[in-house]
């Protein structure tokens, strides 16, 4: 019997998908997941499930999968990210050979893909972290795939991954080598960090038109901004969100207040403060769920505040529409900001353009925004060093003005929208009050300053 092409370890949401992906495509393909306890029937229960497909078989013991491949192995993980992985690939260990492929497409820290790369590369074992978007729809129809590691490695994968990703507007595949060792992982967590801003934005629109408005009406609004220039999956699926009801009862208003997180969110804001790179937006969307997390205390708390009797203040949908507008832009600049920064310092080459390409179709936060953005980024790698940008912030900087001035006058927190108005007043502004921290600084623990008039090698220490 022949042997399979592709192997894929880990048959849950992600894993089972991927499979169907790839065995839709026509690649022959071996499946393995652990069969101990509860996950028994994990693999008998995927086969018996997709009878249509006979190029899969399926395998419970790390023996017999790994026979079923043709050499070199070209194994995916779809684990869960953190010790399992490293597990994983100790049981994997003493069975791969040199020039097998091991693929990590969990989301993964990128310094923890960093050391398995390196660990791995010592056996002549290739090993690629691919941060894979789209969830269990785009795992089925097509994902975004971020592939890192090393050229060579990914050119004898790369017939396989990019006949299953999804593909842009002149049907290239979402899929593309992104730099050494753990770049893929990095710039899919930094794609989450975008993912928590974008949805904690439609969040905090629904929280402020919410107040006048109701679930349907909302939708429509979205519905129809979802047509043109601000159209994305995130806005979609949450004009989708807010209509549906099980009974007469629409579910979003079941939905417990306390929004989880797995970690890739943190994970970019603390590299990001590591670099010096002020993703401000991803911070607050990620300090926005830590704060819903405190449910039991909000509503203790919100016992000393009464809700007034009058009729909210709320902005009108051109200035609501046009604050979004702002503040998409802002946090796609700072997203990539980022990534081009911890490029210089890891020593990748990266192509912001052919990343937002990527990311055009396949991914959680594509966008019709994406797909200009990788356009703006075949000519520069900063969004602000183009005309066109500045004067479009600045025309749009009066409607968020209007939106956060309501926010206040009812009493609705606006974190991310905050944090994109302050970071883009702060980013076009010569004079910040830091020359104040620095006399502080000098005062209380003799840190020194630089002058406006002198040299900038210079540092000067007063005694206060
Ligand atoms: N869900 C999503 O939208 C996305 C998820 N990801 C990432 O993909 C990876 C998989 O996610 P997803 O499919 O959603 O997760 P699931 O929880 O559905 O599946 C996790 C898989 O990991 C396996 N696993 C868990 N613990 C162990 C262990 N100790 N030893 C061996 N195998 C183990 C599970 O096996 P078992 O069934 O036996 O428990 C299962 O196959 C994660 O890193 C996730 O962050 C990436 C993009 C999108
Ligand atoms: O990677 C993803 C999408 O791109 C996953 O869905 C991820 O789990 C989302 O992150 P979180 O659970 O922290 O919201």
């Amino acid at each position: 019997m022949s042997k399979s092409q592709f192997g894929v370890i880990g048959l849950g949401v992600m894993g089972k998908s991927l499979s169907l992906n790839i065995a839709e495509k026509g690649f022959k393909l071996s499946v393995y997941n652990r069969s101990e306890g509860e996950e028994a029937n994990v693999v008998k229960d995927f086969l018996n499930q997709n009878t249509a497909f006979n190029n899969i078989s399926g395998h419970t013991s790390i023996d017999s999968f790994i026979a079923s491949l043709e050499t070199p192995r070209k194994i995916l993980m779809m684990i869960k990210a953190g010790s399992v992985v490293d597990a994983v690939i100790k049981q994997l260990e003493p069975y791969l050979n040199a020039d097998d492929i091991l693929i990590d497409g969990g989301n993964s820290h990128y310094l923890d893909t960093k050391n398995r790369y390196e660990a791995l590369q010592k056996k002549g074992i290739h090993f690629i972290g691919c941060g894979i978007s789209g969830g269990e729809e785009g795992a089925r129809k097509g994902p975004s795939m971020m592939p890192g590691g090393n050229i060579h490695s990914y050119s004898l994968v790369a017939p396989i991954l990019e006949k299953i990703s999804a593909r842009d507007k002149n049907n290239k595949a979402c899929c593309c080598f992104i730099a050494n060792n753990g770049a893929g992982h990095f710039v899919k967590m930094i794609h989450n960090g975008v993912e928590y801003s974008e949805m904690q934005l439609l969040a905090e629109l629904y929280a402020i038109m919410s107040l006048t408005m109701s679930n349907e009406d909302i939708s429509k609004v979205f519905s129809n901004w979802n047509k043109g220039d601000l159209s994305s999956y995130l806005l979609e699926i949450t004009a989708n969100i807010l209509t549906k009801k099980e009974g007469n009862t629409y579910i979003v208003d079941t939905i417990l207040d306390k929004a989880g997180n797995k970690g890739t969110g943190s994970w970019s804001s603390k590299t990001a403060l590591e670099i010096g790179i002020p993703t401000t937006m991803m911070t607050s969307a990620v300090f926005a769920r830590y704060l819903s997390s405190f449910k039991e205390k909000r509503v203790q708390l919100s016992q000393h505040f009464t809700k007034e009797n009058r009729t909210p203040d709320i902005p009108n949908i051109k200035d609501l529409e046009n604050a979004y507008r702002f503040a998409r832009i802002i946090n796609h600049q700072q997203g990539f900001d980022v990534i081009n920064e911890a490029a210089k310092a890891y020593n990748w080459t990266i192509n912001l353009s052919e990343l937002a390409r990527i990311w055009t179709n396949g991914c959680i936060i594509r966008s019709e925004l994406m797909q200009q953005v990788s356009e703006l980024f075949k000519n520069q790698t900063n969004l602000f060093d183009n005309i066109d940008i500045i004067n479009q912030l600045k025309s749009l900087e009066p409607y968020i003005e209007e939106v956060i001035k309501s926010a206040i006058s009812n009493r609705v927190p606006l974190d991310t929208f905050w944090s994109s108005y302050n970071y883009w007043v702060s980013m076009t502004s010569a004079k910040l009050p830091a020359n104040i921290i620095q006399a502080q600084r000098d005062y209380f623990g003799a840190h020194t300053y630089q002058k406006i008039d002198a040299p900038l090698s210079q540092f000067f220490h007063t005694n206060w």
